[in-house]
């Protein structure tokens, strides 16, 4: 299944996290058996699990599940949406925004299949460059437009609240394939995404 909702979490595999969660909890100083902990590492396990679930779907044929035969030849972009993923070094959570531009070669593809690819690639271990190489090629790849690019905005809670504690601080990471290499239409896209006309 491409697109896998998670409602059925595998037993085994939660009760094997859910008994290691115990251990964490235990070394961290706390008592796993007070009451407002009992669930707890059942609940982080299947967290964990959510978070994670990208790794068992398949974002090239989401894209190819809704891809349609049209003639469209200009900029579409779909800007403003919001990912929410683990840093790979910490696995604590970054989180921010994904503006998407492709310019279509026949075949236009469903909006909605372009934050269903995000959230793919963002529930997995990542770093910010990574996500963003791995939507882009995904597209670039598989829809095979004219042109292709990708901007992440994101903050990351690794350094926000440990580390270097930095709270106002956010990166941006960007890749342009095809048409998005020329300056010019990089520069449009880059003015449409940084403007409030939706
Ligand atoms: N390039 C990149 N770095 C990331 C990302 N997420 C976290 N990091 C960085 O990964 C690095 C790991 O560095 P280490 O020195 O091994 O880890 P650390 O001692 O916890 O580092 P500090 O965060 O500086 O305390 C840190 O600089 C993090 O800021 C990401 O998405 N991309
Ligand atoms: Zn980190």
């Amino acid at each position: 299944m491409p697109y896998r909702m998670f409602e059925e979490y595998n037993i085994e595999v939660t009760d094997d996290i859910k008994d290691k969660y115990k251990s964490v909890i235990t070394d961290l100083g706390e008592d796993v058996e007070r009451e407002g902990l009992l669930k707890t590492p059942e609940r982080a396990a299947k967290a964990m699990q959510f978070l994670t679930s990208g790794y068992d779907q398949d974002p090239a044929a989401v894209l190819k599940g809704a891809m349609f035969a049209e003639d469209y030849k200009d900029m579409v972009i779909i800007k403003d949406i919001e990912l929410y993923s683990l840093c790979e070094h910490h696995m604590l959570p970054f989180f921010g925004k994904a503006h998407i531009a492709y310019i279509p070669n026949g075949h236009i593809v469903g909006l909605s299949k372009i934050p269903r690819i995000v959230d793919i690639f963002a529930r997995r271990l990542q770093v910010q460059e990574r996500l963003t190489h791995d939507i882009l090629e995904c597209i670039h790849n598989t829809l095979q437009p004219q042109g292709v690019a990708v901007v992440i905005e994101a903050s990351h809670m690794c350094m926000m609240m440990r580390g270097v504690q930095k709270q106002n601080s956010s990166t941006t990471t960007s890749g342009f394939r095809g048409q998005f290499e020329k300056v010019e239409t990089r520069t449009e896209f880059l003015k449409l995404i940084a403007s409030d006309l939706h």
